[in-house]
């Protein structure tokens, strides 16, 4: 569990309808009941809070602990300073009860001045994990405050010893962290309370996933990735397309090659097109495909690319040499399928639905979600890469963990909407996601994009119409 796991899950709670409210009251009930099985009850409780959702738990934590015992909250700082919705709603329930004392301290030197023997529990909601550098007056005070009760009565920070991680901070007898404890925390004793968040959070991408890998879009100009498309036979013009048009509306540049024949039927301004001699890809394409693939940072290879031999030799030879990640997509996968060994050392993602998945494994992914995603998992972990199995729920794992998705709908069935969703799948991998991260949102992003086609247009759409819905899919979930 790392802090950038929090942010994400967060948002993919709120998604789900867990609303802040709802993990405000169970994290203030938890510290509460916590507190209650340890020291018991009849107590005289000190709570401090301050003015953000750290405090807010605080609030809510004195609601339950005020039942049986005898409260005092102390509110540091101004109170109309109190930022979030849930933090206020929480305060002004506070301010309605008669069985908890409050006071409201805004001076340092009244903090100082403090006498807080007589008090068993001291709890300190001051600072959590939205702090910033060393603690500020008048917090600070009431940090070393309390830290003067240390040994005298009991100290259970909130989630944090506040002023944690720097070094003024509550020497707590323990923290009640929240849920998932956070591998980077340490040098603090840590009782950990579920606070609602539902088992989907570990596996189920969400539009936290998403934020995270488009963040890294528009970090530095000029450097939004690079993404090569190869694909495209004597039979097939379109796949390559779809592909490269989606990814198109993510990364600076879509460099897409393709047999000649089939590039004359390419116009689109938005795509850099490099056209091959003739009808299929052949072996002889490898050296100059490898030059192009030097300048870009990421690979799409297979939509419409056909399966005639010397496309299949031209695809095992290529993926031998590249050193870029790669999408190995569509017909590709057949090729690899012959010899799964030139995978070897390479970062790549394979974007099978179940039939692709048995020509390459042999197996055919059945039964529930756990035991598909169980095959999935073993198989990537098998050949060393990540594997973006689809189906109506995508399921995506890298061998070490699993991920799935179920943004989409009946009508994505139309052709052409895996080739969007590889598309997608390399530009995250062009803007610098790990394989991972980039098949499982893009799984996500083109699921989303499906929907909001069916929102306009009924069941009845095409990939393209998919495609063009890319750039208003990013801004929907950017405004999440
Ligand atoms: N889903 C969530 O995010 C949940 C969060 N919860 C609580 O919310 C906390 C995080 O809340 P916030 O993000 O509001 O952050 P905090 O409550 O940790 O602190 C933010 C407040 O402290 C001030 N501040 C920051 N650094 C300071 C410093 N060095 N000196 C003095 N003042 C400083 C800020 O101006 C702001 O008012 C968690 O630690 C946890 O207790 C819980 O309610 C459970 C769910
Ligand atoms: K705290």
């Amino acid at each position: 569990m790392r802090i950038e796991d929090v942010y994400i899950w967060d948002i993919n709670a709120k998604w789900l309808g867990v609303s802040p409210f709802q993990l405000m009251e169970n994290a203030g009930a938890g510290v509460a009941k916590i507190i209650e099985e340890k020291f018991g009850k009849g107590l005289k409780i000190a709570v401090f809070s301050g003015t953000g959702n750290n405090g807010g738990d605080g609030f809510v934590t004195a609601r339950h602990l005020s039942f049986d015992n005898d409260v005092t909250l102390f509110m540091i700082g101004d109170e109309t300073k109190i930022r979030s919705d849930e933090a206020k709603h929480n305060w002004e329930i506070l301010k309605k009860l008669d069985f908890v004392k409050i006071k409201v301290l805004k001076d340092s030197s009244y903090i100082k001045s403090l006498d807080l023997s007589g008090f068993d529990v001291i709890v300190d909601a001051l600072l959590g994990a939205g702090t910033k550098g060393e603690p500020r007056e008048p917090i600070r005070s009431a940090i070393e405050k309390i830290n003067e009760y240390a040994g005298k009565a009991k100290i259970v920070s909130v989630d944090l010893p506040s002023g944690y991680p720097s070094n003024v901070r509550v020497k707590c007898d323990f923290a009640v962290t929240f849920q998932w404890d956070k591998e980077e925390y340490e040098g603090f004793e840590r009782v950990i309370a579920k606070i609602g968040y539902p088992k989907e959070l570990y596996h189920l991408v969400g539009p936290g996933d998403a934020k995270f890998a488009l963040k890294k879009k528009g970090e530095h100009k000029g450097q939004n990735g690079k993404l090569l498309v190869i694909g495209g036979s004597e039979d097939y013009f379109g796949a390559p397309y779809l592909a490269a048009k989606a990814a198109s509306y993510l990364v600076d540049l879509v460099y897409l090659a393709m047999p000649e024949y089939s590039a004359r039927r390419i116009n689109d301004p938005n795509l850099i097109l490099r056209p091959f001699d003739g009808k299929n890809f052949r072996k002889e394409d490898v050296e100059d495909i490898l030059t192009l693939a030097e300048g870009v940072d990421a690979v799409v290879i297979g939509p419409g690319i056909g399966t005639k031999p010397e496309t299949k030799e031209f695809i095992l030879e290529f993926l031998r040499w590249c050193e870029k990640p790669v999408v190995i997509d569509a017909d590709a996968l057949k090729a690899v399928a012959e010899d799964l060994d030139v995978l070897k050392g390479k970062k790549f993602v394979l974007t099978p639905h179940a039939g692709e998945f048995r020509i390459l494994f042999g197996e055919k992914p059945e039964g529930s979600l756990e035991e598909k995603a169980k095959l999935v998992m073993e198989k990537a972990n098998a050949v060393g890469g990540t594997i973006l199995l689809k189906g109506v729920y995508d399921i995506t794992s890298d061998g070490k963990i699993w991920k799935y998705n179920k943004t989409g709908n009946r009508g994505m069935t139309t052709g052409g909407t895996g080739d969007v969703l590889a598309g997608i799948v390399g530009a995250l991998l062009a803007l610098g996601n790990e394989p991972l991260r980039a098949a499982s949102v893009g799984a996500f992003l083109n699921g989303i994009a499906g929907n909001m086609v069916k929102d306009e247009m009924g069941e009845n759409f095409t990939a393209l119409d998919v495609a063009k819905k890319v750039p208003f899919v990013i801004k929907r979930v950017l405004e999440f």
